[in-house]
């Protein structure tokens, strides 16, 4: 194992290492012991632990760790396309894609670098820009704060001649007791986009999401805070955004989990998608210019 930055006296660090398959994983590590893990393969974030070592994000008992395809559960990143809406594979490519170690990334504003992190670089390969003709530079930093909340900060930059328009998600899939027990606030009143009715646009009438059956809408233009509550487990998920309008909610429930190889028939109770992205509104660049998406996780305990 190599030493890549941080620090590595038992006050936290970033450590870089193999999985079986040859890939190679990012741990981060604060001074209090909580941990994230990140894989080249895709810039996912595969795991993110408390300092009890109480995993937070959902991976499937039947994820495949076997590129290209992205691993169900942790944060897939859903770039250039979300979803289906374009003609890219679902999702895009960014999250069955390699990425590289970024070691020396342009300065990031307001971002200090004492705390564990990791810079991933993605730019596309001749076979990308067949597909999608426009070149850009993908940087990721994944840092992990004293208070073990998980920050994720994506740039996107057009290196290219010509204005392109993309989507965004982090698709992240949060770890819950059980999906009856969960409620998402901060949605109130929104409109929403269904994908399970073509896309239409609805209102949210509740006073929060609760769950009874299949979800899968974008929430148009939330604020910026989002509390994904679990009651069983007395604990609060708190979602902060920045630069991602909308926010995706989704949870396959028990027929389309059947449905979904690798994930287990059952496993819908113990997952729940709720992602800072941009979607309605594609972000687009210039030549030149910049986009910059934050996403901050933390949990807090509720009653
Ligand atoms: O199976 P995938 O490609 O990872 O996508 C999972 C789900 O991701 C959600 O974000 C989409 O809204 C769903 O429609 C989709 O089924």
């Amino acid at each position: 194992m190599n030493q890549q930055g941080g620090e590595s006296d038992g006050r936290g660090g970033v450590e870089v290492s193999k999985d079986r398959n040859g890939i190679e994983q990012v741990i981060l590590r604060n001074n209090r012991g909580a941990s994230a893990r990140v894989s080249l393969h895709g810039g996912q974030v595969l795991s993110w632990k408390t300092e009890r070592g109480e995993e937070l994000l959902f991976t499937s008992s039947k994820a495949i760790f076997n590129p290209p395809k992205a691993v169900r559960g942790g944060i897939p990143i859903c770039f250039p396309q979300f979803g289906n809406r374009g003609s890219l594979e679902q999702h895009g490519f960014a999250r069955n894609r390699m990425w590289t170690i970024d070691k020396n990334p342009p300065p990031l504003p307001n971002e200090s670098n004492a705390k564990p992190h990791i810079d991933l670089l993605l730019k596309p390969s001749e076979d990308d820009l067949k597909i999608w003709p426009h070149s850009f530079e993908f940087r990721l930093r994944v840092s992990l704060a004293a208070e073990g909340y998980l920050s994720i900060i994506s740039r996107v930059r057009n290196v290219n001649s010509k204005p392109f328009s993309f989507s965004f998600a982090y698709h992240t899939y949060l770890s819950i007791s059980d999906i009856s027990e969960v409620r998402v606030e901060g949605l109130e009143t929104l409109d929403y986009l269904d994908n399970l009715y073509q896309k239409e646009r609805f209102t949210e009438q509740g006073d929060a999401l609760t769950f009874e059956s299949e979800v899968d809408r974008v929430y148009l233009d939330s604020c910026n805070t989002v509390a994904v509550l679990d009651h069983e487990r007395k604990r609060t998920f708190v979602i902060r955004k920045d630069g991602l309008p909308d926010v995706v909610v989704w949870n396959p429930w028990e027929k389309k989990a059947k449905a979904v190889g690798d994930l287990g028939d059952e496993e819908y109770k113990q997952m729940l998608c709720v992602d800072g992205a941009a979607v309605e509104k594609p972000i687009t660049l210039k030549p030149g210019e910049e986009w910059t998406g934050r996403l901050e996780l933390s949990v807090v305990p509720s009653t």
